[in-house]
Formats: structure tokens, sequence, C-alpha cells
């Protein structure tokens, strides 16, 4: 199954946010959006989910344009998964779970037996059986983020479309759904996830691609993509490039020019220097040229 955004143009108000913007995503892959703020990766998002349309190009989902498909079929293969979501009632997990059943039930017949089956099926697929009757309003961020994530599976649509899915979870949470993001990649879903920390994507994603002045600047495997170079280019800041022997673990630190500017980054050759002590690889160093 593949979704397609081909030759994305729009505006906002007069002012070009995407000019030349072409993606796709297939099932089986995780694929990493990054772009500054305000660079239209929310707008891309939502025009590829047909929520929004562009003023020139075209979206296909398995080579038919979206227009095509009825909302209730799009739903089945499709699920957004936004940055916020505030629960109007305060559901259970369960019950917000079980909203994503409504594309295949329709507004008016009630969930049966199956669709709850369904639904706990996938929240232990999630790991979040436990939370089962807890209210939505009452857990944390990364569970909130997990049980949108068990919302869209319940769906049972294969691609998921989700809006910087790691914001505002703390660093083990971030972990853990990273971890059930590749894994619901291995398992044959397509993921396509926004983010604005270059370290995400680098392990376990198949492609990262970046979005510069309104169109994607390059796109490919992240140790590919992912370089210094790439990284000013995106942000303006020099950074220098971390990479494990076997190429799997890779971090960016600021260059030294840069450390006193991002205080923040100082924490990642700890992390670097952590990794290595924990899987024994050496750590290569590439700096900007
Ligand atoms: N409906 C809208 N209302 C307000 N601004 C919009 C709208 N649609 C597009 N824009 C503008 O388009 C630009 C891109 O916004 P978008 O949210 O897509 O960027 P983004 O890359 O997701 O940003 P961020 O990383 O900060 O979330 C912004 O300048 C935004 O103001």
């Amino acid at each position: 199954m593949m979704l397609a955004a081909r030759d994305i143009r729009y505006a906002y108000r007069g002012r070009p946010v995407l000019s030349r913007a072409s993606l796709a995503l297939r099932t089986g892959e995780l694929v990493c959006l990054l772009g500054v703020n305000g660079a239209g990766k929310s707008t891309l998002l939502r025009i590829l989910l047909g929520l929004q349309r562009p003023d020139h190009g075209a979206v296909t989902l398995d080579g038919a344009p979206l227009a095509q498909w009825g909302r209730r079929q799009l739903a089945r293969r499709v699920a957004y998964v936004p940055q916020m979501h505030i629960a109007p009632f305060p559901y259970t997990v369960l019950q917000v779970a079980l909203l994503g059943r409504l594309p295949a039930n329709g507004m008016f017949k009630a969930p049966g037996a199956a669709d709850l089956d369904c639904v706990r099926g996938v929240l232990e697929q999630l790991g979040i059986s436990h939370l089962a009757d807890r209210v939505y309003t009452r857990i944390s961020g990364g569970e909130r983020q997990l049980t949108l994530i068990a919302r869209a599976l319940a769906q049972e649509a294969r691609l998921l479309v989700m809006d910087e899915p790691l914001a505002g979870l703390d660093y083990g949470n971030q972990l853990r759904l990273r971890d059930r993001l590749e894994r619901l990649a291995a398992d044959g879903y397509g993921v396509l996830m926004t983010t604005h920390d270059p370290d995400q994507p680098l392990s376990g994603c198949q492609r990262v691609v970046l979005l510069i002045d309104g169109g994607i600047a390059a796109e490919g495997p992240p140790a590919e993509v992912l370089t210094p170079e790439a990284i000013y280019r995106l942000y303006g800041v020099r950074v220098d490039l971390l990479r494990t022997s076997d190429g799997r673990g890779i971090a960016f630190r600021p260059s030294e020019s840069q450390q006193s500017l991002l205080f923040s980054g100082l924490r990642r050759p700890v992390i670097a220097a952590a990794q290595e002590r924990k899987t024994g690889f050496c750590v290569e160093e590439r700096r900007m040229k």
C-alpha cells in the first residue's frame, strides 16, 4: 500500500508554504520528516491525509486520487495521530481506542464483542492493557500518545501518519515509543512521523526526508542524509557527527564554536560515551567540512 503526494504547492494567505514537495509512504517502512519550525511539515501531513487541499499537485492512495476513496474506506487504510488531542469527555483509554472502530461500524452501530476483542488486542500489542480503565485525561503524555496510536491501530489502517509523536515525552517514554514504532514498521505498518530532533530518526528508521524552503531537499537512509552539512542547512548550527563503528549508533553534538550557544547539546557526548561503554563500539567523530 502506498500513500503519495506529488508536486504539492500550497500557500497560506499568499505566503508560499510548500512549493514543490513530493513525499510517499509505503507499508513496512518508518519514515521521519524533518524541518525547522514553520517549514510546513504539519501542512504536508494534512495534505497527505486529505484534510487540506493543495493549490497544486495530487495525493494518491495505491495510485487512485484520494477523492476517489470514500471517507470510511480511507480511514480504514490511513490513520492520523495528531500532535495535540484534548478529549472532550473523560473517556477511558478503552473508550478512546474504541473510537477507532467508527470507520468500520459507522456512527450508529454500537461496538460489539468483536470490536472489544480487536481493541483489547491492540492495547496488548502496545503494552498498555493495564491502562484500559484509566481516564484518558488523567494519564501521562506518553500514555496518551500510545492511546492515540491504539485508536489508529483499531482503525485497522496499515499507514500511520504521526505529527511529532515524541514531543513532550520524557526520555524513557521516547525510547519506548520509538521501539514500538520500529516494531510496527517491522510488522508491516507504514509509519510517517515528524520530528525536531535529528538524533531521533537515526535508529530503526529506513528513510529521513528533509523539508527545506517548501521542498524536499534530500531523502534517503539516515546515515547518508543526516550529515553535519545537512544539519547546518536545516537548522543553521554547526555540529559534529559521532558514529559507532557498526554505523548504528549515531548522534550529533554541537561543534566547539556552537557549544556555548547550545547548552542542551552538551548531554549528547555523554550519551555517546555511555553507548560506547555499553556496546564496546569505538566512537568515530566527523567534523563539519
Ligand atoms: N490554517 C493555517 N493557519 C495558520 N497558519 C497556517 C495555516 N496553514 C499553514 N499555515 C502557515 O504555514 C506555515 C507552516 O506551518 P506548519 O504548521 O505546517 O509548519 P511545521 O513545520 O509543522 O511547524 P512546527 O514544527 O513549528 O510545528 C506556518 O508559517 C503557518 O503559519
